[in-house]
């Protein structure tokens, strides 16, 4: 299968390192408005194939994305420290009138993953900017979050993170939604295992990972400058699904037509992610204080897209 990567910078060519270690590609290409970069990256990434796996990785134009299965769109600005998310959306969102109309030219069978934040907003303006179906263009939403919750709770709770079964919902940023009352581990709820573990889930225990999943990309931030190891192993999860057509459940953003009392608007919940994209919603039971969250979250997405225009 082959991969585009329109943004060869950090989290771009994470993305490109994941996937091509991981084997899950045939050929891996970087498209960037500075081909120094995208040249620099693949040719770097190239090198460290004959160690773990078989993948072509180059740069190239867009006419080098044509026969491409995904396209992952990483290319606009980034967070500085203190800026949140939502901040980017002016500036990324005039990157993306250009970089969907260029990608759609050639490769209009392609899956778009979208990375670039604020990611729910940026998944829904490639869809209007692209009239693709909404299960074809997947931001990776939550999936990070998710990832963050299980490392923290596997942590507290002295068990591997695979065997944390947790989600976080809504926004991929400061609105999302950790949905604790139906966490599990192993096949037992989150309180019970804690229990048995003895190392219980006190209020200020929960606290504190709801804050280390929360502000964790304030504090990379502030710390190196940018996130990228973590959404690039993410992105490369998503890829995975696609090309190995998995039907995994991932926690990743899509178009969606009704949710948490919202019409029409991109956010996380739990989906089934296969070679077509996304085939199903998987709404997860929640306690009242979470359904509230998750509207409240999807509310705000919502006014954020409504004042766009695309
Ligand atoms: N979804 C998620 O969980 C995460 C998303 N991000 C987001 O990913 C995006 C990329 O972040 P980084 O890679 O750290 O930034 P970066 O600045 O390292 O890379 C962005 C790349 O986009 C390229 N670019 C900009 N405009 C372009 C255009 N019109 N056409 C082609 N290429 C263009 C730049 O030349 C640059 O190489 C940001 O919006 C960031 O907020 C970052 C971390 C996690
Ligand atoms: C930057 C960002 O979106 C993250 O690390 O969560």
């Amino acid at each position: 299968m082959k991969v585009g990567i329109v943004g060869a910078g950090m989290v771009g060519s994470s993305a490109g390192y994941a996937i091509a270690l991981m084997g899950i590609a045939s050929s891996v290409i970087f498209v960037d408005r500075n081909a120094d970069l995208a040249r620099a990256q693949a040719e770097d990434i190239s090198h460290a194939v004959p160690f773990m796996s078989s993948c072509m990785v180059y740069a190239g134009d867009y006419g080098d994305l044509k026969g491409a299965s995904v396209v992952i769109l990483a290319a606009g600005v980034s967070q500085k420290p203190g800026e949140t998310r939502l901040q980017l959306l002016g500036r990324n969102a005039a990157v993306f009138r250009e970089v969907v109309a260029e990608v759609l030219r050639v490769a209009p069978n392609a899956i778009l993953l979208i990375a670039s934040n604020p990611v729910d907003i940026m998944t829904q303006i490639t869809v209007r900017l692209s009239g693709l179906p909404a299960s074809r263009v997947i931001g990776s939403g939550t999936i990070l979050d998710t990832a963050r919750f299980r490392s923290l709770l596997g942590r507290h709770l002295q068990i591997s993170p695979q065997s944390v079964h947790a989600y976080v919902l809504g926004e991929h940023g400061d609105s999302e939604v950790l949905a604790w009352s139906n966490a599990r581990a192993g096949s037992e709820p989150l309180l019970s295992i804690a229990a048995q573990m003895g190392l219980p889930l006190t209020d200020d225990v929960k606290a504190e990972i709801d804050d280390g999943v929360r502000n964790a990309a304030y504090k990379i931030i502030n710390g190196k400058g940018a996130t990228y190891y973590g959404i690039g192993a993410g992105l490369a999860r998503i890829v995975k699904s696609i090309a190995q057509d998995q039907q995994d459940v991932l926690s990743v953003s899509i178009v969606t037509e009704h949710v948490a009392g919202v019409d029409d608007v991109a956010l996380s919940i739990p989906r089934v992610v296969g070679a077509g994209g996304v085939s199903a919603d998987l709404m997860p039971t929640l306690d009242d204080a979470e359904k509230e969250a998750l509207h409240r979250s999807a509310a705000l997405l919502k006014t954020a897209i409504e004042a766009v225009e695309i």
